[in-house]
């Protein structure tokens, strides 16, 4: 008697009607906000060798990816993450191309997640890999990118917690402990689970790097979390990193997010081929990180290419959870204006409109005859600004005119 005919495999479920809906309604949100900024697409297949992800070292643990063999015995993996075989992609096929590179991609991701977690193996992922560029301008472009993406799904309730690799990575080169240990270690502080945190450590003695590693977690808050560490025994030698992170902390406040992100230095993603700021964005209400991502300097290199790069990948699936809670930011956002041609003017509106989609990104025409009928839709429908076009041209801020 068969047993298993009539479930799908663990972490894994289908989809009916209204969650394919919203899928589709994201990824369109995302797709828009990524070719604006300059990113194109591209697909690799959902299988991959296993080499691709063990090229040099480990990406992810052997146990989380699901294997096959191939008709000819190799191993082969379902795809644990896109950022590996897009730096395979452009190793191997982009050699000669201008850098930066912007690619963007949808598709599906597999990871073995521990049984009744209630996360799925199998994950819409729609991502950015921002690759050839090593600046904090670059660092600057992918989180402000992935802000953008979190207003599209939930214009006020989001948060951006900022990270550093650096820390974890250069206190783990100081402990002596294999493979399976420090991932462990990793997972233990992503949970932020002090209790199993502390015991493994209190297995390297006084380990200064162990006492380190134990505080972690707890550094996370506002600009302060900076001098908290600065003080701590064991972080000196990171004033650097450390220097940097604030940087990045100061410039996104300036491009309007500091009520929105949080220092945590305890992020420690998983895939370890990160290797400088890293970072994760969270909705209200959902528990696990939606955006993930960060600096990646040696992957390519370990492809052959050395090119420095950044990006983050975005869970579809936690983003419907999201939605389907919260359906009415399911509507069509509104237009960032409109514009009204006067008498005569007509044509000269239409060429106007197209010039501001351009620049603005969504702009309708009024189709109106009057600039009072369209001025009531306007304000109906929460369009924030109106251009008036005839011999000049004037815009008008719902409430007054500023031109
Ligand atoms: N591939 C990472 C996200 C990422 C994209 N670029 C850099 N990081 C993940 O799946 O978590």
């Amino acid at each position: 008697m068969k047993i298993y005919d009539k479930i799908t495999p663990e972490g894994t479920r289908d989809l009916l009607f209204e969650e394919c809906q919203t899928i589709r309604w994201v990824t369109a949100q995302l797709e828009q906000e990524f070719e604006s900024h300059g990113y194109g697409e591209v697909m690799t297949p959902a299988i991959e060798f296993f080499d691709v992800f063990s090229a040099n070292s480990t990406y992810f643990p052997q146990e989380s990816m699901y294997k096959l063999i191939d008709n000819k015995g190799r191993i082969i993996v379902l795809r644990p993450d896109m950022t590996t075989p897009i730096a395979r992609l452009t190793a191997t096929r982009m050699q000669n191309q201008p850098i930066p590179l912007r690619f963007y991609y949808n598709g599906k991701i597999y990871r073995v997640t521990p049984s009744h977690s209630g996360r799925s193996d199998e994950t819409f992922q729609m991502g950015v890999e921002l690759i050839g560029a090593g600046t904090a301008r670059s660092d600057l472009e992918v989180i402000a990118l992935a802000g953008e993406c979190l207003k599209r799904i939930s214009p006020d309730a989001f948060r951006i917690e900022l990270g550093h690799i650096g820390l974890f990575k250069g206190l783990m080169a100081r402990l002596d402990a294999d493979d399976y240990t420090k991932e462990e270690i990793r997972r233990n502080i992503e949970a932020k689970n002090y209790g199993a945190l502390n015991t493994i450590l209190d297995g390297f003695g006084g380990d200064p790097a162990a006492a380190a590693l134990k505080k972690l977690p707890s550094l996370f808050g506002g600009a302060e979390v900076f001098d908290r560490a600065r003080e701590l025994s064991g972080l000196e030698e990171f004033s650097e990193i450390l220097d940097y992170l604030k940087s990045v902390y100061e410039s996104l406040g300036k491009l309007g997010l500091g009520g929105q992100v949080i220092i945590d230095l305890g992020i420690v993603n998983q895939g370890n081929y990160y290797t400088g700021v890293i970072f994760r964005g969270y909705l209200e209400g959902i528990g696990e990180p939606l955006v993930s991502g960060g600096r990646y300097d040696n992957l390519l290199r370990d492809f052959g290419a050395d090119l420095a790069a950044t990006g983050f990948g975005i869970d579809i699936n936690l983003a419907v959870k999201f939605l389907m809670k919260n359906r009415s930011l399911l509507t069509p956002q509104p237009s960032k204006a409109i514009v009204f041609g006067r008498s005569g003017y007509e044509t000269k509106a239409i060429e106007y409109t197209k010039r501001l989609i351009g620049e603005l990104g969504r702009c309708e025409l009024s189709v109106f005859d009057t600039e009072e009928e369209t001025r009531a839709y306007a304000k109906e429908k929460g369009i924030g600004k109106l251009y008036l076009i005839g011999e000049d041209i004037t815009i008008v801020e719902l409430g007054g005119e500023v031109q």
